[in-house]
């Protein structure tokens, strides 16, 4: 297969890079850029030196039509734009960014505060969350990968939601993550001395990943209630770790949601249900694909909570990508995903 990544300088598109060229069905991966071209890859990425496909191309939509696959991993509001001269060919579309999630364009414009991406090309995206949506993600031409925060957070309550085991207006998500995730672009508010030793919540109700959860939770429980949803910066480079909260509609043992879990994952290679009494960390999943989650109920509050951790950059954006990729060719589903974590 030939893919093309697009944004290829950026996070997302440098850990697409690393993946693809270990990937046995890839035979070429064309790296396009919007700020660059004819250059060095491995200038912008010394680690990755030595890659065989190292020289950086101006964006050419008809030349990335022809691929098998396109990687759209850049910031909101330009695959919207991409993405129909993309669907004209022969090429199958992963969107990495926010565009393509939501169907409701008036949530998009109300959260992402732009223009929404034409009807007809939300209508023939399909939401990438894998484990829980690969029947539709195998007959797709277009993917709208899950963000990061969704997919720690829509992992760990899956079960429970498909289930009615929880209140469903009685959810709060309680989220950290690391620096990539907002990008390779400095801010001021990813500065080293802004963010060393310290903490700090953003985007306090206002967070765009909201309506995407509560999207994905309607339609496995119509009665779903607003969530609410937190997110923390915290000084390190990569992870996410969402510890979620709910009310149980009735009293559960630790062991009969931890049984559950185990079997609703039973055939997800890259969700790992950890042991009871045993929680993971962010550096547990780390350069994986993997999502670790724990489960404990409190029987003095009647709630359940869970733990679920991931990293951003692959199976919050890059992996689960790839996965989504193996998926729409028929690949098996964890080909080039074949990672362990780097520990300590
Ligand atoms: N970082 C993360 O953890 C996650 C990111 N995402 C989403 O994935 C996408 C990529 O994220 P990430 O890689 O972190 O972001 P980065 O900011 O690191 O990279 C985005 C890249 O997009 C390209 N780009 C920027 N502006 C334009 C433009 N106007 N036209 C075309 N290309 C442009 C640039 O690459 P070039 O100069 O090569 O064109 C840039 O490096 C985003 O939508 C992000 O929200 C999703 C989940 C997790
Ligand atoms: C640390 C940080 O800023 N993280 C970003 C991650 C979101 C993201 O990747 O945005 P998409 O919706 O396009 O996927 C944030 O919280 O907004």
């Amino acid at each position: 297969m030939n893919v093309g990544i697009v944004g290829s300088t950026g996070y997302g598109g440098v850990e697409l890079h690393r993946l693809l060229s270990n990937h046995p069905a890839i035979d070429g991966c064309i790296l396009y850029s919007s700020s660059l071209k004819g250059e060095s890859y491995a200038e912008q990425y010394p680690h990755l030196t030595g890659l065989t496909n190292d020289r950086v191309r101006e964006i050419q939509i008809d030349e990335m039509k022809e691929l098998d696959a396109v990687f759209l991993a850049v910031p909101a509001g330009i695959s919207k734009e991409m993405t129909p001269q993309l669907l004209d060919g022969k090429a199958k579309v992963i969107d990495l960014s926010g565009d393509l999630r939501l169907q409701d364009p008036k949530e998009y414009e109300d959260w992402y505060k732009g223009g929404a991406a034409d009807p007809s090309v939300l209508k023939e995206a399909v939401y990438g969350l894998t484990e829980c949506n690969q029947g539709a993600i195998k007959e797709a031409d277009l993917i709208a990968n899950p963000g990061c925060f969704p997919t720690a957070s829509l992992l760990a309550l899956a079960p429970l939601i498909q289930n009615k085991l929880i209140k469903p207006d009685s959810i709060i998500i309680d989220a950290k993550t690391g620096l990539s995730g907002a990008g390779r672009k400095p801010s001021l508010s990813g500065h080293f001395s802004e963010t060393q030793e310290n903490l700090r919540i953003y985007k306090v109700h206002e967070h765009q990943h909201t309506p995407e959860i509560e999207q994905q939770l309607k339609k496995w429980d119509a009665e779903t209630g607003p969530i609410t949803f937190s997110t923390h910066l915290i000084p390190m480079t990569r992870g996410i770790m969402a510890t979620v909260y709910c009310d149980l509609q009735k009293e559960k043992t630790t062991g009969e949601l931890h049984e559950e879990y185990r079997r609703f994952y039973s055939g997800s290679p890259f969700v790992r249900i950890r042991p009871i009494g045993q929680y993971p960390g962010t550096k547990e999943v780390f350069g994986t694909n993997f999502c670790d989650i724990a489960i404990k109920t409190d029987s003095r509050t009647g709630r359940v909570t869970i733990v679920s951790v991931i990293d951003n950059l692959i199976k919050g954006a890059a992996g689960q990508a790839v996965q989504n990729m193996n998926l729409l060719f028929g690949l098996e589903e964890t080909a080039g995903l074949h990672y362990y974590p780097i520990y300590p």
